[in-house]
C-alpha cells in the first residue's frame, strides 16, 4: 500500500458505540486488521460515542422516531475527523449515507435469525395460549401479532442483562434477541433456540457489520478493503436495495433476507401492518450482479399488493 500504516504513534481512530455489543464489533474490526497488515494493538485505538438511541432508555425506540438514531452521531465524528472509521450493525444504518461517508466494506455475516430467549419454553411454538413476550422490536411485534394473535406483546428494551432480569421477573415468558449479537458476546448459551427464517424473516441486513469512513480518505480505502468479504456485501446489495425502495429503516416492519446459491441470489421479503392484521411475502430469484435490482423489483412487487392506507403508519 502507498500510504503509511497506523502506528502506535499515529492510531487508526475505530468509532463505535459503547455497548458491549458495539465494543465487540469494534475489537473484531481491529483484530481482522491486526492481522490483515501484521499491526500492533496500539496501532488502533477505539473511541466509544454515545447516540440518541443509546441515550434515550425510557421511550419505545417507534416513538423517538427518526432514521439514524443509532449512528447519526457517529457519522458527526466521522465527518468532522474524530475518527477514522466507524464500525456499525448494518441492521441500524439507513440506507444512505451522508454526503462525503462511503460504506463499502462489511465483515463477514454472523447468524442471520432471531434467537427465542425463555427461562422455561424451549421453542417459538412452544409458547402457551395467551403467553405474554417482551419485545421492542417494530418487526418482531408484528410478525408475532400475524402469526400468534393470542400472545400479550409487552414493551422490553435495554441489553441482554436487563432483559434476562425483565424474564426472571416475571415481566413476559419469552423475549427475542439477534443470534448474532449473541454469538458475538459469546452468550450463545442464552438462546434456547434459533427461530429458521420461515418461522421469523430477519430484519435487512442483520447479522451484518459494516464499516464506514470518509470518501476521500484513501488509507481508510486500502484498510478496509483487505477485510472486505464479498459474499456479504453482494447479499447485503440486495436486501438494502430492497429496504430502500420500500424507504423504511430499521424501525419499521420489513423483513428480508438474501442468500447466494453458486452465481444465482435469493430474496425473500415481508412487510406486514405494525398490528399484524396484514402480511404480505415475495420471493425473487437472479443473478447476483443484479442483486440490487432484484431487491428493488421484490419491493415493487410487494409495494403493489399492498392495500391502500397499508404504509398509513410511515
Ligand atoms: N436494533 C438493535 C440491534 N442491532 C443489531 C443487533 C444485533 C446484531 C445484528 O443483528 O447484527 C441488535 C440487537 C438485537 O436485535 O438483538
Amino acid at each position: 500500500m502507498t500510504y503509511a500504516l497506523p502506528s502506535p504513534a499515529e492510531p487508526l481512530k475505530i468509532g463505535t458505540r459503547g455497548s458491549p455489543l458495539a465494543l465487540a464489533q469494534a475489537h473484531e474490526t481491529r483484530d481482522r486488521l491486526m492481522a490483515a497488515f501484521d499491526l500492533p494493538e496500539a496501532a488502533f485505538q477505539i473511541v466509544a460515542i454515545k447516540t440518541t438511541g443509546d441515550r434515550v432508555l425510557d421511550r419505545p425506540l417507534k416513538e423517538i422516531g427518526g432514521k439514524g438514531l443509532f449512528t447519526r452521531e457517529i457519522e458527526d465524528a466521522l465527518l468532522d475527523g474524530g475518527i477514522d472509521i466507524a464500525v456499525h450493525s448494518m441492521k441500524d444504518m439507513p440506507v444512505a449515507q451522508p454526503e462525503g461517508l462511503l460504506l463499502d466494506c462489511y465483515l463477514p455475516r454472523e447468524d442471520v435469525r432471531d434467537a427465542f430467549v425463555s427461562p422455561t419454553i424451549q421453542r417459538l411454538a412452544d409458547l402457551p395460549q395467551g403467553a405474554t413476550v417482551g419485545s421492542s422490536s417494530l418487526r418482531r411485534r408484528a410478525q408475532l401479532a400475524a402469526r400468534r394473535p393470542d400472545l400479550t406483546l409487552v414493551e422490553f428494551r435495554g441489553n441482554v442483562q436487563t432483559r434476562m432480569k425483565k424474564l426472571q421477573d416475571g415481566v413476559a415468558v419469552a423475549t427475542f434477541l439477534a443470534m448474532a449479537g449473541l454469538n458475538r458476546l459469546g452468550m450463545a448459551a442464552v438462546a434456547r433456540s434459533a427461530i429458521a427464517p420461515d418461522e421469523m424473516l430477519p430484519a435487512v441486513a442483520q447479522g451484518a457489520i459494516g464499516i464506514e469512513r470518509r470518501a476521500a480518505d484513501a488509507r481508510a480505502e486500502a484498510l478496509l478493503a483487505a477485510i472486505h468479504d464479498g459474499p456479504t456485501g453482494q447479499r447485503l446489495a440486495a436486501e438494502r436495495a430492497y429496504l430502500a425502495a420500500l424507504d423504511g429503516s430499521c424501525e419499521t416492519p420489513i423483513a428480508g433476507l438474501a442468500l447466494l446459491e453458486g452465481d444465482q441470489i435469493w430474496l425473500r421479503g415481508e412487510i406486514l401492518r405494525p398490528d399484524g392484521s396484514e402480511v404480505i411475502t415475495g420471493e425473487a430469484r437472479g443473478t447476483i450482479a443484479a442483486g440490487a435490482d432484484l431487491g428493488r423489483d421484490l419491493a415493487a412487487r410487494l409495494l403493489a399488493q399492498a392495500p391502500k392506507g397499508f404504509f398509513d403508519w410511515r
